[in-house]
């Protein structure tokens, strides 16, 4: 069998955020002030802040104003309440990025909850997960609306589709499902409980992987043919799916990186601007 076809995520997210910029100077034109994205982290986990640095990186570049909030890391869930609560309350602030993970000792729900939903671009509140699962307006969880941007951009059929999603994560596993299922896909989760990954894996038309785990999804597990989503993104640029092997039996499959990492920076950029105008009432 021939190799799969990439999905690139790379050309995507460039043209994504060319059009976002556009709409952004646009915006600021019209109204005389700047998209902002606020960016909110706990402690200096360098992984975490090398993500927070792209997303700012990329909303210069889409001419979106950022400001960043760095809290140390024993921040109390009060502390970070309070801070995402006058975020929310600025007037100056159209969109908040609270960087997933916090640290155990916070509670990570109640800080996300502390999010205007109106700012909630990178789309973590309960509001936004039922918005998003109900098909009516508001803000997706940026991986998986990156993610179906980019099974859309490949005219990927989900209706009838038997799609596997392994990991359950309020950020991505969940909502990824819920985004597949308000597509007509049949919906498999697994999770660390699972009984068998691999026969479910192998029953999937389109297997997304958001684990966490390198390499843990093998082509001899992938079904000829299928649609692989890697999503996972381990220290050294590694995904969640074994990809030498995955490429030999998918259809279609998304390199890390070039995949779904640079659709997700897209997806913030691009709701970040539909708040603003929303909130400046354009
Ligand atoms: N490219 C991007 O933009 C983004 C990439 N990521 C990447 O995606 C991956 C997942 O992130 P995230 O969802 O935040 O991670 P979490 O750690 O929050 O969730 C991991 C999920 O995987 C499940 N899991 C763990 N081990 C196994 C296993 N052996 N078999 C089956 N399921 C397992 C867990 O199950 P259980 O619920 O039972 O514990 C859990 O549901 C990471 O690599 C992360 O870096 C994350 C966000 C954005
Ligand atoms: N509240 C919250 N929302 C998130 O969206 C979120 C988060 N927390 N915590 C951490 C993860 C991780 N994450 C990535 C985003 C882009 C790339 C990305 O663009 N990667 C490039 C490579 C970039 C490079 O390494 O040069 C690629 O895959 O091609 C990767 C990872 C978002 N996350």
């Amino acid at each position: 069998m021939s190799q799969a076809r990439l999905m690139d995520g790379t050309a995507l997210a460039r043209r994504i955020v060319e059009d976002t910029a556009r709409q952004a100077a646009d915006l600021t034109r019209r109204t005389g002030t700047q998209p902002c994205l606020a960016t909110v982290l706990v402690g200096e986990d360098p992984a975490s802040v090398t993500y927070v640095r792209m997303k700012q990186n990329r909303c210069r570049t889409a001419g979106i104003a950022s400001r960043h909030v760095a809290l140390p890391a024993r921040t109390t869930t009060e502390e970070l309440v309070a801070t995402l609560r006058s975020l929310s309350a600025d007037p100056a602030v159209h969109g908040i990025l609270l960087q997933h993970p916090v640290g155990d000792h916070i509670d990570e729900r109640a800080a996300f909850e502390a999010i205007a939903p109106e700012k909630d671009v990178d789309g973590v509140t309960f509001a936004s997960f039922a918005t998003m699962s109900f098909g009516l307006p508001g803000f997706v969880s940026c991986t998986p609306g990156g993610i179906l941007r980019l099974l859309d951009a490949y005219d990927v059929d989900l209706t009838g589709k038997r799609a596997v999603v392994v990991g359950r994560s309020a950020i991505l596993g969940k909502p990824v499902g819920m985004l597949l299922l308000a597509r007509d896909a049949t919906v498999t989760y697994c999770h660390s409980r699972t009984a068998d990954l691999s026969a479910a894996v192998r029953e999937a038309d389109v297997v997304v992987a958001a684990v966490g785990r390198p390499r843990l999804i093998r082509g001899q597990d992938v079904k000829p043919g299928a649609v692989v989503v890697d999503a996972g993104y381990n220290p050294g640029n590694v995904g969640d799916v074994d990809f030498d092997s995955a490429v030999e039996r998918a259809s279609l499959i998304t390199p890390v990186p070039g995949g779904v990492g640079p659709m997700t920076i897209a997806t913030l950029l691009e709701q970040t601007v539909t708040a603003a105008a929303r909130q400046l009432g354009v």
